[in-house]
């Protein structure tokens, strides 16, 4: 039976985007599987002046999809209470306490509490201070505060904002979100990983080539030019989801599968990585623009064109690049990694691709090559594995043909699998911050990204383009093929043949 948990939660930003579309029906998930039942309570805090009422209404219409009834779902909307705030103002936290006191009687909840700052970053150093000032923290029960990406824009901003929250809260307190770390497929790479003998054996530089993680989006910038213009792919996407999922691929074995033991490697992994200079960065790293785009009928705008977005805009919708990491096991392996906007299909997924045999036994029989394996992981939109091998092509005479083993979860595993804000609040109420971000893997992304930021800032030339629903610049595909390699991935080179971009 699912014990319930106790927990007065905080959210500020509770009128925000976020909060509407991830936090609450998280929440009420919790809620239908009775992790959160009774003694649980919700108030929710921005500066617009809403009643109760009215911020049930906005929970309701956000989980409006998933209730199963409407007495279900009043019956969780009922634990939210609304108190209009201004961050900044201290003595709005005499009414945030006053009420957290009531509720934390009336629903029973321990004395825990978790702080939710579902607002923009520079915030964060403000509330946490006025939490301890305003004598919010008690120490009654577990207090645990998650903060929501960005963390800083570089590292001297990302360290200024640690160091803040660190005069507030430990960092086992702390749980900084990196939603990739809640999905499914990416927890599983290291059940890949670590409890198969086949694959744990060849996981080095003996039998890996190289290994591409692509996060390709289909989605332009959308409605959030503003805060894009201010950030860029490389650090959306590389600095922090990119990167951890990267050191997930090559962290050595954890001593024990526990928090404290994954995080070191995957510290360890990060630290590994090689350090580049200004030069070495604008060898191994390209970014790119998308330019306006025909595709199977439709004209989609060029991100210049975009709300919020400045008509000579130099930043990058998207960047690839080499990562390379200096140790015994890598040695040699290339990491490529791409990520951007509008580009030819949504697809975030892990190839891992092997040395072929250099003993080609069969070069005299046929004249095929033989195709390398690759392992492919699947993250989404589909969820899965693949595993490409070199059979007999069927038929007279012998030809060899790559095949592909296949394994996709199946609609109802999908549907019942938590979404990764569910599992992460979950996390949360548990203490649990494997699948979190810490700082010193924050840090040391931000290390690794700075110097290829500055190098790009201080390019005079023009900000390479690429046709939207494309999958990415030309400089991208060179990056490999200077290497004498390509992207597994190239989606959109099917689409190329069967005429989906001829007007
Ligand atoms: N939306 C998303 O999908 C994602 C968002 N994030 C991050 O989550 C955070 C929130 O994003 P999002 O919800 O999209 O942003 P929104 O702009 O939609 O929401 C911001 C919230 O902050 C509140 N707010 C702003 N200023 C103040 C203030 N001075 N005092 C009190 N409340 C204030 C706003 O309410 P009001 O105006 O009523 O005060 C609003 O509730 C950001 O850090 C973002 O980067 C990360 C990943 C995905
Ligand atoms: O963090 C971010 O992630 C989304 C992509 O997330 P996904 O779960 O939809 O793949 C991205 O669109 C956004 O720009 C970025 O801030």
């Amino acid at each position: 039976m699912t014990e319930q948990k106790q927990a007065l939660f905080t959210i500020f930003g509770a009128t925000g985007d976020l909060a509407k579309r991830k936090l609450y029906p998280s929440l009420f998930r919790l809620f239908k599987k009775g992790e959160l039942a009774d003694n649980f309570a919700v108030i929710g805090t921005a500066r617009r002046p809403w009643t109760d009422e009215y911020y049930r209404g906005v929970v309701l219409d956000s989980i409006k999809d998933l209730m199963r009834s409407k007495t279900e779902a009043e019956a969780f909307a009922a634990h939210f209470y609304y108190q209009s705030h201004d961050v900044g103002d201290s003595s709005h936290y005499v009414n945030l306490k006053e009420l957290g006191e009531k509720l934390r009687h009336t629903y029973k909840t321990a004395g825990n509490q978790v702080f939710f700052l579902a607002m923009a970053p520079q915030f964060f150093g403000t509330i946490a201070e006025h939490l301890k000032s305003e004598h919010i923290l008690t120490g009654e029960g577990f207090e645990r505060i998650v903060i929501e990406k960005p963390f800083g824009t570089s590292y001297d901003t990302a360290k200024a904002l640690n160091d803040s929250l660190s005069k507030v809260f430990t960092e086992e307190q702390i749980f900084r979100i990196d939603h990739y770390l809640g999905k499914e497929m990416i927890q599983a790479v290291s059940a890949v990983r670590f409890a198969n003998p086949i694959f744990e054996s060849v996981w080095n530089n003996e039998h890996i080539d190289n290994v591409q993680i692509t996060f390709a989006e289909f989605i332009g910038v959308e409605d959030r030019g503003g805060y894009y213009e201010t950030s860029g792919a490389l650090k959306d996407m590389i600095q922090n989801h990119v990167l951890q999922v990267l050191s997930l691929i090559a962290m050595e074995r954890p001593a024990k599968f526990d928090e404290s033991h994954i995080v070191e490697e995957k510290v360890k992994a990060l630290k590994a990585m090689r350090q580049y200079t200004a030069e070495e960065a604008l060898e191994n790293f390209v970014r790119g623009q998308y330019s306006a785009g025909y595709f199977d009928g439709e004209t989609y705008r060029g991100y210049r064109q975009e709300d919020s977005v400045a008509s000579d805009s130099q930043t990058e919708t998207f960047a690839a690049g080499k990562f390379v990491i200096d140790n015994e096991r890598w040695a040699g392996v290339p990491f490529y990694v791409r990520s951007g906007k509008r580009m030819t299909e949504k697809g975030t997924r892990i190839n891992i691709v092997f040395k072929k045999d250099p003993d080609n036994l069969f070069a005299g029989n046929c004249d095929d090559e033989q195709s390398p394996n690759i392992l492919t992981i699947y993250i989404q939109p589909t969820e899965g594995f693949s595993l490409s091998v070199n059979g007999k092509a069927a038929g007279q005479g012998f030809h060899l043909e790559p095949f592909r083993l296949n394994f996709r979860h199946d609609s109802e595993f999908l549907g019942n699998s938590p979404e990764a804000y569910e599992k992460l609040f979950l996390d949360v109420l548990n203490g649990d911050g494997t699948n979190f971000s810490h700082w010193e893997e924050a840090a040391r992304a931000w290390e690794l990204i700075d110097v290829i930021r500055q190098a790009w800032d201080n390019q005079t030339s023009e900000i390479p383009t690429y046709p939207a629903r494309t999958m990415g610049p030309a400089n991208a595909f060179e990056l490999l093929a200077k290497d004498g390699r390509e992207w597994a991935w190239q989606p959109d080179l099917w689409y190329r043949e069967r005429g989906y971009y001829e007007k």
